[in-house]
């Protein structure tokens, strides 16, 4: 990318889409065009192909996406499902015929097999059963990841897909009812430790292992990977290591400051029991993630204090 090349961040107020926008803004990038789902539903066919036709973009981070934790994706199938469909076909239907330069899929690390070997390898796709409370979800980010390379063989674009590994950072989702667990973890101390309540339930046996990776890290190997990265092979992103969920409820106990006790909700799913990535090829690409998870929550409790 040169710093006056179009460039179209999908979901530019979304957790994904703001830290790869404050990236580019942050790095000189200046013909940025940005629509809110208000003006642009990406849903429709119609309004992606006027948008195209006007803005022509050259690049494109396809952030945009309906994007939920494991009792949103659990309850909702069908929007999972549906909209995250319609939203990568439009768009990298659309970058195909308006001549766009290069666009970057975002996939996530559910379309991996369930019980797939740790840590994650990108070859470990398509090799076994998916986790079934997000298997819709995951079926339309691996059609994602197809269509992408569908694409490259017969058209010869430039697409490129990355699977992060959870996320968490400034925009994030607070809703308790739709959330994941790093922000719904952050607002439940806080609100518990403001009410002097006894006890926080955590959902599931606490026994579940997940890795997180602070979005403004992720944006920053999305800019990175679209300048420095061109093949069919998917890219997994994360920080290779990983820990609990029981771990992660006290760490952010302890930045919260709350006192009570942690009480575990056994009704709630747990999820996959693992999903720690292998960051092997994104190592070997030039790039490593730099935010520890003591600084991360630090800085998403502070961003979660002042908005
Ligand atoms: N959060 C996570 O832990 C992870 C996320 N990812 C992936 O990263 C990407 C972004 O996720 P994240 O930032 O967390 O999600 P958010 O829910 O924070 O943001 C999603 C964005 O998508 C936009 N959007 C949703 N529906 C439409 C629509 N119909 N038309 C136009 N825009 C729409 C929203 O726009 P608006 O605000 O204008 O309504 C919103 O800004 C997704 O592909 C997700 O799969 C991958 C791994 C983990
Ligand atoms: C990014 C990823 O996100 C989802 O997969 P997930 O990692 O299972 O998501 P999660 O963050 O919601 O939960 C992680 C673990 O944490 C436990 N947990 C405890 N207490 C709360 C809690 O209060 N809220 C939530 N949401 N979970 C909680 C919860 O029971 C589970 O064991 C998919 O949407 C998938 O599609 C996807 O891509």
């Amino acid at each position: 990318m040169n710093k006056n090349s179009k460039i179209y961040v999908a979901g530019h107020r979304g957790l994904v889409g703001s830290a790869i926008l404050r990236n580019l803004q942050k790095e000189g990038y200046e013909n940025l065009v940005l629509r809110t789902s208000k003006e642009l539903d990406l849903r429709e066919k119609n309004q992606v192909d006027t948008f195209f036709a006007e803005e022509r973009p050259e690049y494109i981070f396809l952030a945009a996406a309906k994007v939920g934790g494991i009792v949103a994706n659990n309850e909702f199938p069908a929007d999972f499902i549906r909209d995250n469909l319609l939203i990568q076909t439009n768009v990298i239907d659309a970058s195909y015929r308006y001549g766009a330069t290069k666009l970057l899929f975002l996939g996530s690390t559910c379309i991996y097999p369930k019980m797939a070997p740790q840590p994650l390898k990108e070859e470990y796709l398509l090799t076994g059963e998916l986790e079934p409370t997000n298997e819709p979800y995951a079926i339309a980010k691996i059609a994602g990841i197809k269509m992408c390379q569908s694409y490259n063989r017969q058209y010869g674009t430039k697409y490129i897909s990355v699977m992060p590994t959870n996320l968490y950072g400034p925009e994030d989702n607070f809703d308790l009812q739709t959330s994941h667990v790093l922000p719904a973890l952050i607002r439940k101390f806080h609100e518990a430790k403001e009410s002097n309540l006894p006890f926080v339930e955590v959902w599931g046996t606490g026994t579940p292992l997940r890795e997180f990776l602070y979005s403004e890290d992720l944006a920053d190997a999305c800019v990175y990977l679209m300048n420095n990265y061109s093949s069919d092979e998917m890219v997994n992103i994360g920080v290779g290591h990983d820990l609990s969920i029981k771990e992660l409820a006290e760490k952010i106990k302890a930045v919260v400051g709350y006192t009570g006790e942690i009480k575990f909700d056994k009704t709630k799913p747990d999820g996959t029991p693992r999903k720690l990535v292998d960051v092997t090829k994104l190592n070997s690409l030039g790039w490593k993630a730099t935010t520890s998870m003591d600084e991360g929550l630090t800085k998403a409790y502070q961003w979660f204090l002042e908005n």
